[in-house]
């Protein structure tokens, strides 16, 4: 399983340093929330513009925003090598070509109540699906093992229908939890607290894989 450390529970008193802490990840996923499409604000595209010197771990950007469709192009020209829109947001299809078109690899994602179903549309355009083990906002909440349903579900339509997209899996990823999400057939699993919490992150990262 690929690991991509979530730096919403990073110190961004010094966030070079923490960068630096998980060279070893295979994704570094930056978490942009709008204090609106959820009740939380984190950070944005210039707080992030200089990552690509400090690191050459590939970005995984998740827009947890309703109008992803307006800030695509910052989170390309920071060097996005994924950008992954939520279904419920505005103009998602919009959002798709707009990322597609900019030369980098396409996501989609759901909060968890939203129903797998509301993906279908976009199954056969997309990268990358994510799936949300927690209410997405925050950072250090307990795994929704229900969410595990969706990842099978997702398994199986790759398989009938030739799709090519990763399976990701964000919230509350743990030793424990890491190997239920690998079971289910999880591609990358998405973790924070668990990695920033620890002294030795490689460690971590390399025990989760
Ligand atoms: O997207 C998120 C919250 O919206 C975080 O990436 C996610 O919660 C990871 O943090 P943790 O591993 O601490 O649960």
């Amino acid at each position: 399983m690929f690991i991509a450390p979530s730096i919403l529970t990073a110190d961004f008193n010094q966030l070079a340093t923490e960068i630096e802490s998980v060279k070893s990840a295979d994704f570094l996923h930056l978490d942009v929330m709008d204090g609106h499409f959820v009740p939380n604000i984190s950070f944005g595209s210039h707080v992030l513009s200089g990552l690509k010197k400090i690191s050459k771990v590939p970005l995984d950007t998740h827009l947890m925003l309703s109008n992803p469709l307006d800030y695509i192009d910052q989170f390309v020209e920071i060097g996005s090598s994924y950008i992954t829109v939520h279904v419920e947001a505005n103009k998602v299809q919009e959002s798709i070509n707009r990322i597609k078109a900019s030369g980098i690899k396409a996501g989609i994602t759901l909060k968890p109540k939203t129903k797998v179903e509301t993906l279908y549309p976009y199954l056969d355009q997309v990268d990358l699906v994510l799936i949300m083990s927690v209410e997405p906002g925050f950072g250090g909440q307990k795994f929704m093992v229900d969410q595990l349903e969706k990842v099978k579900a997702l398994v199986e339509l790759r398989k009938t229908y030739g799709y090519h997209y990763m399976i990701e899996i964000d919230g509350g990823i743990n030793g424990d939890t890491a190997k239920l999400a690998k079971a289910a057939g999880v591609d990358i699993a998405v973790v924070g607290s668990y990695i920033f919490n620890a002294k030795d992150r490689d460690a971590v990262i390399g025990s989760l894989r």
